[in-house]
This record gives C-alpha cells, structure tokens and sequence, in this order.
C-alpha cells in the first residue's frame, strides 16, 4: 500500500462526498453513534480490570475522520448522552455514567472531535498521516479515561495506568493499523474515480 496522500478535493472529510442535504447529515451522526455502539459489544473482560478491551476506539476514531470535527462530535456525543440516560450499547451492553470506563467514552467524544478538524486538513490521506492521526486519538482517549478511572475507582495513577492502559496497548495498535488502511484506501479509490 502507498504512502503518498491521494491527490482528491482539500478541505474535505469523506462524507462530504455523499450528496449535500441535511438528512444525510442527520443519517451520517445518527449511524456513527450506532457504529460505536455496535463496535462496543466486541468486547472482551480483562481480569482485574473493570475496563474491557473494546472495538469502540477503532469505531469512534474512524467516525470522527470519515465525518469531520462537528458531525463527529455530534455522532459520539449521541453515543455518550443516550448510552448514559440507558440505551444499552456501551461497552458488552452497557448503559449509564456512573461506571468507571465512563471517562474512556468522554475522551472519545474529545478524541473524534480532534481527528475530525484534522482529516479536514489531510489526516487521513495517507498510510502514515493516519498513524499519527490514530496514535493523537488514542492518547487523547487515555488521557481522559485514565485519570476518570483513578478518581472513580481510588486507584492511584500508575495503578489506574496498569489497568487502564497497559492492557490495552497491543489492541489498540491492531485497531489503529485497520483504520490506517481503511480510510487512505477509501480515499485513494475515490480518488480514482473522480
Ligand atoms: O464501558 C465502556 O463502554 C467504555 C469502554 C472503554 C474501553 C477502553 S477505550 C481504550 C481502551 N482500549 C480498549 O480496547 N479498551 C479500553
């Protein structure tokens, strides 16, 4: 696969692509929150940790680039405000705030948002753009679930980071490498067509 960005429109996320109406931005946020919903129930408990390993980072991440900083936004923040007031599709079916991992589900709602503003600038265009775009992603989503995870638990920081992040680690690198083919590669098709 190519590491060279795909010569297509600037200043463009994927969905722009999609004809320009208002429904298809109401399908667009509405389908990135059952996405991530659908990506959360892959999930697998982690012993000693109340933090499963989940497809929801590889979901939220990719809805925030393919959609852009404010559908993004919108996306996972349907995800968070219906998942807390009980819709089941947090994390193996999940629902509510009051559960420690609830720190990971904000930090994806900042993290989309971040990718989001930066595929608008090219993030997404290439093989290594996207590496960097996914490892800032996934940093961001630790950087707000961990201490969350500290303070809701009373866990001290290292041991909030040894159940929190460590075990993640290996996962989330897999999940970044499959969203790092996905979206150069939807781009560079596109590209050819047009
Ligand atoms: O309870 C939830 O729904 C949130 C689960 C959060 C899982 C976190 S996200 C970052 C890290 N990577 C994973 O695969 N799992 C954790």
């Amino acid at each position: 696969m190519s590491t060279a960005a795909a010569p297509i429109r600037h200043g463009v996320v994927l969905a722009d692509l999609l004809p320009a109406t208002r429904a298809r931005d109401i399908a667009l946020v509405a389908g990135g929150a059952v996405l991530t919903g659908i990506a959360a129930q892959i999930a697998v408990p982690v012993p000693g940790s109340p933090v499963p390993v989940s497809g929801q980072t590889f979901a939220a991440l990719l809805v925030g680039t393919a959609l852009g900083a404010r559908r993004g936004f919108l996306s996972l923040a349907l995800y968070a405000v219906a998942g807390a007031a009980g819709m089941p599709w947090f994390a193996q079916a999940t629902s509510g705030y009051a559960m420690p991992s609830f720190g990971y589900i904000l930090g994806m709602l900042l993290a989309a948002t971040v990718v989001g503003a930066l595929a608008r600038r090219g993030a997404d265009r290439s093989v290594l753009r996207m590496a960097g775009t996914m490892a800032l992603g996934s940093l961001i989503i630790y950087a707000v679930g961990v201490p969350y995870l500290a303070l809701a638990t009373g866990m001290s920081l290292p041991q909030a980071v040894a159940a929190g992040l460590t075990p993640f680690l290996i996962g989330d690198a897999l999940k970044a490498a499959l969203a790092m083919g996905v979206l150069p590669t939807a781009w560079k098709a596109l590209g050819r067509k047009g």
